[in-house]
């Protein structure tokens, strides 16, 4: 089994959307590929039975999240990650650098790492590249992510610079820690949206060389065109025969226009966010279940979707469990959400087979922005 390889199966000829199959250590994974967020070790609300039902083929967990709670040595004596998730097929696991930046409260960033404060209770931590490598390589997934640092958005071009070059740095230090065949080491190129930079960091993160390339920093408020104008620019520098993968995107546009621009692997909490909140996808954009407009309506959520809660449930029943609390309401509509885009997933595929991506996406992309 030569866990990393890539194989490109299918090329669009109109565009970047490639279909792809990447080997890790626990299965083959089919790209383009939606993965479910199951940040703490569980994607919310969901057993790991209905997130395979669905057909997602990898999820995601983060370390910064498991190694606050409940603690890397806790997760190796449960038996590691797969067996605290009972999900035997291939995980992800983020390398907390967006979370340390996002979550907690920066006591110091220094070229060697950060410390912090703990979001959950105060307590000072310290986490380094080589640290967030060996807490991975610890955890088991078979996707690990480089520890980078995200600059917010938007910030001074300057502190885009030196987080930038930060984190190609960093990303050697993770590569030279990296002890375990078994797992990919996947680079993370920031930048924002200043394609010069995106340019240099990609480059750079090249040099140094990766099995899999990420793109975080996007999807956090610079809109869809320059989330694009940069996905297209940045995948320009980055080799043909990796993986690419979009970090926290996205929506359903989103994710086809990412494909169009050659993107691989993308992961996304808004399916299961937005089912908690009572919002749920649907192909005339997305409905709002809380709504009394929803009180007596007996179709379900998509006529034709076939996902459990739309077999089962109309979006009256949906909007009166919203309406009282019942904890199977988030289970449905996140059931729902995670199917939309995993049909998406499995339409792109279907045309990128037909050599129809191209027409397909055009209209789809017409359709979603009128919505
Ligand atoms: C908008 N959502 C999102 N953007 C991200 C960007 C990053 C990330 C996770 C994200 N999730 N993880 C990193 N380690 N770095 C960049």
């Amino acid at each position: 089994m030569s866990i990393g390889k890539f194989e490109i199966l299918c090329k669009d000829a109109k565009s970047n959307a490639r279909k792809g199959l990447l080997t890790t250590g626990h299965g083959d994974i089919r790209t383009p590929v939606f993965m479910p967020v199951g940040t703490r070790g569980s994607v919310k609300g969901l057993t790991p039975e209905m997130v395979k039902d669905i057909g997602s083929q990898i999820i995601l967990a983060n370390t910064y999240h498991m190694y606050l709670r409940p603690g890397i040595d806790v997760v190796e004596q449960l038996g590691g990650l797969h067996k605290l998730m009972a999900w035997d097929a291939p995980i992800l696991t983020d390398s907390g650098g967006y979370q340390v930046f996002s979550l907690s409260t920066l006591n110091r960033i220094g070229d060697d790492g950060v410390e912090f404060a703990s979001h959950i209770d105060g307590q000072r931590i310290y986490l380094d590249p080589a640290i967030a490598t060996d807490a991975q390589n610890r955890l088991g997934a078979d996707i690990i992510m480089a520890f980078d640092e995200c600059a917010p958005y938007p910030c001074e071009r300057e502190r885009l610079v030196s987080a930038t070059e930060r984190s190609i740095r960093w990303a050697k230090i993770c590569k030279d820690s990296h002890k375990n065949d078994l797992q990919l080491l996947f680079a993370i190129v920031q930048g924002g949206i200043d394609l010069e930079l995106r340019s240099y960091c990609a480059d750079k993160l090249v040099e140094i060389g990766f099995p899999g390339y990420a793109m975080g920093g996007l999807s956090v408020g610079e809109g869809f065109d320059n989330m694009i104008r940069t996905t297209a620019h940045t995948v320009r520098h980055l080799p043909e025969d990796k993986p690419r993968y979009l970090m926290g995107v996205g929506m359903p546009a989103d994710l086809i226009a990412g494909v169009r621009e050659g993107i691989d692997m993308f992961d996304c909490v808004l399916p299961t966010r937005n089912g908690r909140n009572a919002s749920a996808f649907t192909e005339e954009g997305p409905i709002k279940l809380r709504n009394s407009v929803y009180t007596t309506d007996i179709r379900p959520l998509e006529e034709g979707c076939g996902c459990y809660c739309c077999r089962n449930f109309s979006r009256g029943t949906l909007r009166h469990f919203f309406n009282v609390g019942e904890m199977l309401g988030p289970t449905l509509v996140s059931i729902h959400n995670i199917t939309f885009l995993q049909r998406i997933m499995d339409k792109i595929h279907k045309n990128i087979d037909n050599n129809t991506f191209s027409e397909w996406s055009e209209e789809k992309l017409k359709k979603y922005a009128a919505c």
